[in-house]
């Protein structure tokens, strides 16, 4: 029997780089997802953040409110619960989020398309440590892009100018308990596909995260404590002429035994430079790959935006 998700060691990365991407790309191949046991994201900038990301939801509804980025088509700030649906689904999801933006330089020409962040007031370590998160993320990120290009053929730091301004979001999620059963039909998370580059998921060890495998099997992705979740998105689909697939995931309501609990995750959907072209990897077509036209990055985000409910058509 196939071991899907088997933990690979972010330690490897250090030893040898290419046997490291190799390892987390079958892994990506066959399911679209991987886990990654060792990471380097240090563990005070988790808690940190975790504590902080309770301390926010617990807040009263009208005071999270004041932070609804519904303008902004949700990029940055609260949606409040009960607001994003799953493409093609009626039903809105069971939670709440928050996105934290890049903190990009006064003069930044990506200004243009990218919001800045509000800042928190009422908790106090809320923005130094959702930033300090969001960096950390970033670097792992980055590393975990070298060795996805040493895997593809390419030079190890190809992606490093194609990602290092891109429109990358933390999302903190809380999924509240349910303490009377929820309506028909409605799920944490319906399914879907993330837009993004990769996700880099912590906070998957309360169960419900399931991936769609193309043999039309749902496969519960349980990490170890401590692993990070990687799955690819939409956008290294397309640059990869499908090769490295982007796979519906959702997250279940919990089991009876499980009802009480809230569920935090987070996130951090890394994307490419709103201006950089996606076109297919020559390499990948010729993999048997199936190309489709180029689209900027920041074009194609809104397309999918809108296909969510979250920018009105
Ligand atoms: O909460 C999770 O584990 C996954 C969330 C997710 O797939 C998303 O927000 O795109
Ligand atoms: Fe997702």
């Amino acid at each position: 029997m196939i071991e899907y998700f088997k933990p690979v060691p972010f330690s490897l990365f250090r030893k040898d780089k290419k046997a490291f991407g190799d390892a987390l790309c079958q892994s990506f191949r066959e399911t679209g997802f991987a886990v990654v046991s060792e990471h380097t994201v240090d563990q005070g900038i988790i808690d940190r953040n975790l504590e902080a990301t309770k301390a926010f939801f617990a807040l009263p509804e009208e005071v999270k409110a004041q932070y609804d980025g519904r303008d902004g088509g949700g990029q940055r700030g609260y949606t409040a619960f009960g607001t994003e649906n799953a493409k093609g689904n009626a039903h809105a999801d069971l939670k709440e989020f928050w996105h934290t933006g890049r903190d990009l330089p006064v003069d930044s020409p990506y200004r243009t398309t990218m919001a800045d962040t509000p800042s928190v007031s009422e908790v106090a370590s809320f923005d130094e440590s959702t930033r300090a998160l969001y960096n950390a993320l970033d670097e792992m990120g980055r590393q975990i892009l070298e060795g996805v290009a040493l895997h593809l053929g390419l030079p190890e730091g190809w992606f490093d100018d194609k990602v290092n301004f891109g429109n990358s979001i933390l999302r903190l999620l809380h999924y509240p308990p349910q303490m009377s059963p929820p309506s028909e039909g409605t799920v944490r998370a319906g399914a879907h596909e993330d837009i993004n580059v990769i996700t880099l998921l912590l906070g998957a060890e309360e169960a419900g995260l399931q991936a769609l495998h193309r043999s039309g099997t749902w496969l519960d992705v349980n990490p170890p404590e401590g692993a990070l979740v990687i799955n690819c998105g939409d956008m290294l689909q397309r640059l990869t002429a499908g090769v490295l697939p982007s796979t519906t995931h959702r997250v279940l309501n919990p089991t009876p035994e499980r009802v009480k609990f809230p569920r935090y995750s987070t996130p951090f959907f890394l994307h490419f430079n709103q201006d950089y072209l996606i076109d297919p990897l020559p390499g990948c077509v010729a993999e048997g790959g199936k190309a489709e036209p180029a689209i900027t990055a920041q074009d194609y985000l809104m397309e999918r935006l809108r296909e969510i409910g979250l920018v009105k058509a």
